[in-house]
């Protein structure tokens, strides 16, 4: 992780006390007053001259000695002019190391840090730690070991980090060692007397603690490395300032060399440039401090200032240095090497963790246990006690009663009380005087133990003053430094004077006792501690325990409330339910006699209606019989009087009879007019029944309406139900249609999807078959050309055959000419032969007419009848071959058709083309064993030709041998 240093600055009380400081400081910042205006410097903090120690401390350094007991480099550093309390920030004023208040940044640093280590070792069960320091200091370039100024230190760069080879390193296991280490070593550290500071260090000193810590946890070994640099340079001023002459002038080159480089080294980290290189090796200071200087390590600078005016240009510089310090950046990495097998490691750990956490749970259970038998137990005790001191007191007062009654009625009785009173007294006596006895013993133990803090306290001081005195004998003639070279000034250190030396057993011896009883009172105090830690985490454990049980008893009385409620609701709810179960069954049996009473009030009202129908056809009916008959009656009247009128002219005759008729008429006709009242009578009842139904009917009707009307609503209601279930019937058969029909289109996709797939199947076998006819074409195709180019191959063959047969009918042509031009050649020489033979046998004969003519024409004879039959023959083999070469020419020409005849049928079959490559194959085999048999036949023949002209010559020559 990349950190910037941190910078921070102290400034001083002022060395006189008087005028106004050109510095003003804020927490953060210093706002110089130069001559030519104010300058403003941030650094990280800045520390006034209220600040305290420990201010300083917790600010600058505390962090560093964490992180350095974690496994990071840490590096604090002190700078500044001469006198600007740098070893007053850094280790404390003189004598001080060991006050509390007043210790510097060191020795807070190193007990903080063994704090640290300590308190690991007490948290984690397998944590280890060395811590070994070396302190150097560099005087002249040249690098002492403080702790023993014998050996010679070199330099050793290992890359990561940077060795002394040769400096002392002291192994420590705790902060009174380190710091009786640290002590030792700046007895030697080289200081001298400038004019600015009478204790000015001169050198640049390095306390350099290495620390090692291992953690085992289960299989895992966690091992850290660090060290922890902390640095007291030599002042920074200017030479002028110094006004030093001589070895001291020498020092404050060097030193101011050591520091330029520094601030070189640091001018260049601050402005990092490709390539920049850092000349850490320039001097020794920088080459030390290479890690701290941009490097692995955590750095913190404390740069110290005078608030005088006289120093501003010394304190400008300074900020300035703090300020390029600020730009620095470091890359500190925990050391750390971590070995074992890691999973198992942190299993086991895991598991101890547990295991931990499960023996303290016992333990804590137990303890708590046992508190509580102890207080039950303790509880039974008092109650025992309670009882007794009840039945004593009892006792008491029966024997007070007892006595009062024995002064009453006994004259004994008042001495009695008085032994009573004397037993009482004495007993309260002897409590008091054991009460008494320990308040004294515990007053003396107070005693004791304040005496033991005064001797203690007196020790330490003494101690401290012992200290003091020793330091200030090995400094020969005070701090004042007469020597003037250092090797003089080392060897009348470490002389002690022989007047001393009573002193250095004395002091010694105390320091021996004061060690006894510094190491006794470590003991004490971390048992004390480590008890005291026991007892905590005991306590903690316990209250966590106790909090956990209580959490859980809370939680569980939330979690039993909570049911209590769920239970309580769901009791309600199920209340609630049987409640609306009920209504819902109430409701539909009110539904249901809703029901019936609407069936009911339909079937009445279809009665009432049905009875209205009967009622009103009744009347209907009886209002048409009575029309009828009063029509049938007035017919019959009206007959009756037109009989009457019709009659009227008999009316004299039978005027009685009329009369009588009149009267029966009258009579009649009362008696309908009766009837007919007794009708309307009749007539008015029915209407009135007809009216009183009408009423009855309008009521009906009314409570039919009201019915009606509820029936409507209801209707209304199963209407709006009834198109709400047809709606969602409608709906429903659209969506059963939609359904059907999406089936349909389905069924018709699939099938369009089967005809598709069909077709493609088709297609897909089309296309393959157009493939595989394709792939055939193809392959016919390439059998074409393979024919094809088989079929050149063949034309070409043939042709170049043909060629050849003509060429060899040409030749045999040729040779036939030839033959023919040898046989007329031959028949030439034969006609020159028989000429010449015929000369000779004219010769001949004109020789042997001069032998004997018999014998001479008998061989003439013979020979003639020889000659002529070798020569017959001779032209019969011609003429054979003649006939011969004709025929070939003749089968030449046939095949030569034959062959234009079948390479026209050549494409035909495959078969053909064979067998006419098979037949050329045949032929050509034919033609070459005719050609061989004719070149033997024309061998034969030129052989026999040979031969047979031979003998003749021969015998011709045998003949004309003897002449
Ligand atoms: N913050 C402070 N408060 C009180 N006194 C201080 C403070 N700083 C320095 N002093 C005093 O000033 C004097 C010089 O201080 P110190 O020796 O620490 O200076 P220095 O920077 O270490 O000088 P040198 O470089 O010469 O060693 C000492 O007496 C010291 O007690």
């Amino acid at each position: 992780m990349s950190q910037f240093i941190k910078t921070y600055g102290r400034i001083r009380p002022s060395a006189n006390g008087s005028g106004t400081s050109p510095l003003v400081s804020t927490d953060k910042a210093v706002n110089v007053d130069l001559d030519n205006g104010r300058k403003t410097y941030e650094l990280h903090r800045i520390f006034n001259s209220a600040a305290t120690q420990e201010d300083v401390f917790a600010c600058v350094s505390k962090k560093i000695v964490e992180d350095s007991a974690d496994g990071f480099n840490g590096t604090v550093f002190a700078y500044g002019q001469t006198g600007s309390g740098k070893t007053h920030t850094m280790l404390g004023p003189t004598n001080s190391w060991s006050d509390p208040e007043h210790k510097g940044l060191i020795p807070r640093s190193i007990e903080y840090l063994f704090e640290l280590l300590d308190a690991k070792t007490r948290e984690f069960q397998k944590f280890t730690f060395s811590v070994n320091v070396e302190f150097v200091e560099l005087y002249n370039e040249e690098i002492y070991d403080l702790l023993n100024l014998k050996n010679k230190v070199q330099l050793r760069d290992l890359g990561k980090e940077i060795q002394l080879d040769g400096a002392k390193s002291e192994t420590v296991d705790n902060s009174l060692d380190l710091m009786h280490v640290v002590q030792r070593g700046w007895v030697s550290r080289s200081t001298g007397s400038t004019a600015m500071n009478n204790e000015s260090s001169r050198s640049h000193a390095l306390l350099i603690i290495k620390i090692k810590t291992q953690e085992v946890t289960g299989g895992l070994v966690k091992e850290r490395s660090s060290t922890l640099n902390l640095v007291d340079l030599a002042g920074s001023e200017r030479q002028s300032h110094t006004k030093a002459t001589g070895d001291r002038l020498k020092e404050a080159t060097n030193i101011n060399s050591s520091l330029t480089v520094l601030g070189r080294c640091i001018r260049i980290l601050s402005k990092p440039t490709a390539g920049s290189y850092v000349p850490y090796r320039d001097s020794h200071l920088t080459h030390i401090l290479k890690n701290s200087l941009g490097g692995n390590s955590k750095t913190a600078v404390i740069v110290n200032m005078h608030p005088d005016r006289e120093f501003l240009a010394e304190s400008t510089s300074t900020l300035n240095f703090a300020q390029s310090c600020a730009l620095i950046k470091n890359a500190a990495t925990r050391n750390e090497v971590m070995t074992g097998d890691q999973e198992n490691s942190y299993k086991k750990a895991i598991q101890e963790l547990r295991q931990e956490v499960d023996e303290t749970r016992a333990k804590v259970r137990e303890e708590f246990g046992k508190r509580l038998d102890d207080s039950e137990e303790m509880q039974r005790r008092l109650t025992k006690e309670n009882e007794e001191l009840k039945a004593a007191k009892i006792d008491l007062q029966s024997q007070i009663d007892l006595a009062r009654v024995k002064y009453l009625f006994n004259g004994d009785a008042e001495q009695s009380l008085e032994e009573h009173k004397k037993l009482i007294s004495s007993l309260s006596d002897k409590s008091a005087s054991s009460l008494y006895t320990l308040k004294l013993e515990k007053e003396a133990s107070e005693k004791r133990c304040h005496q033991l803090q005064q001797d203690l306290n007196e020790l330490r001081s003494k101690y401290e003053s012992n200290l003091s005195e020793t330091l200030r004998l090995q400094t020969p003639n005070g701090k004042v430094r007469q020597s003037s070279s250092r090797s003089e000034r080392r060897q009348t250190l470490y002389k002690p004077s022989p007047a001393t030396l009573a002193n250095y057993v004395e002091e010694s011896e105390v320091a021996e006792r004061l060690d006894e009883a510094n190491t006794m009172i470590c003991k004490l105090e971390s048992e004390k501690q480590t008890l005291q830690s026991k007892w905590e985490t005991a306590t903690e454990s316990f209250v966590e325990a106790e909090k956990q049980i209580k959490e859980l008893e809370s939680s569980k009385s939330v979690l039993i409330t909570e049911k209590e409620q769920l239970s309580k609701e769901f009791d309600a709810v199920r209340r609630e339910n049987e409640e609306n179960v009920e209504k819902i069954s109430k409701n539909r049996k009110d539904l249901d006699g809703l029901l019936l009473k609407i069936a009911e009030y339909a079937k009445e009202i279809e009665n009432r209606k049905q009875e209205k129908l009967t009622i009103e056809e009744k009347h209907g009916k009886e209002m048409d019989e009575i029309t009828n008959h009063h029509k049938s009656v007035k017919e019959e009247l009206q007959s009756q009087i037109r009989n009457l009128s019709a009659s009227n002219s008999n009316f004299s005759e039978s005027q009685k009879e009329a009369n009588e008729k009149e009267e029966l008429l009258q009579q009649r006709l009362q008696s309908l007019s009766e009837e007919k009242s007794a009708l309307q009578k009749e007539l008015a009842n029915k209407a009135q029944l007809l009216a009183d139904a009408k009423n009855d009917i309008k009521e009906c009707s009314k409570t039919s309406s009201e019915l009606h009307s509820k029936i409507v609503e209801k209707s209304e209601m199963i209407s709006t139900l009834k198109k709400k279930v047809e709606e969602n019937d409608a709906e429903l058969k659209i969506k059963a249609e939609l359904i059907v029909s999406l089936e349909q289109d389905i069924a018709k996709k699939a099938e369009l999807i089967k005809q598709q797939a069909a077709k493609l199947d088709e297609n897909v076998t089309t296309l393959s078959e157009q493939n595989s006819m394709k792939r055939r074409i193809e392959e016919a195709i390439e059998i074409e050309e393979n024919w094809k180019k088989r079929y050149a191959a063949l034309e070409d063959k043939r042709q170049t055959e043909f060629n050849d047969h003509q060429r060899d009918i040409k030749n045999l042509k040729l040779q036939s000419n030839m033959l023919k031009e040898q046989g007329t050649k031959a028949e030439k020489q034969l006609s020159q032969k028989r000429q010449e033979f015929d000369k000779k046998v004219e010769e001949m004969e004109q020789q042997f007419a001069q032998m004997s003519t018999a014998a001479l024409k008998k061989q003439e004879e013979k020979i003639r009848r020889d000659s002529m039959l070798q020569y017959e023959s001779t032209i019969q083999d011609k003429q054979d071959e003649i006939t011969e070469l004709k025929n070939l020419n003749e089968f030449y020409s046939k095949q030569h058709d034959e062959d234009s005849h079948a390479i026209a049928n050549m494409m035909n079959t495959r078969q053909g083309k064979l067998s006419y490559v098979e037949k050329i194959r045949l032929d050509k085999m034919e033609q070459e064993k005719t050609i061989i048999q004719q070149r033997a036949t024309i061998d034969r023949l030129s052989k026999g030709h040979r031969e047979a002209n031979r003998p003749v010559l021969r015998s011709r020559n045998q003949e004309a041998a003897p002449q």
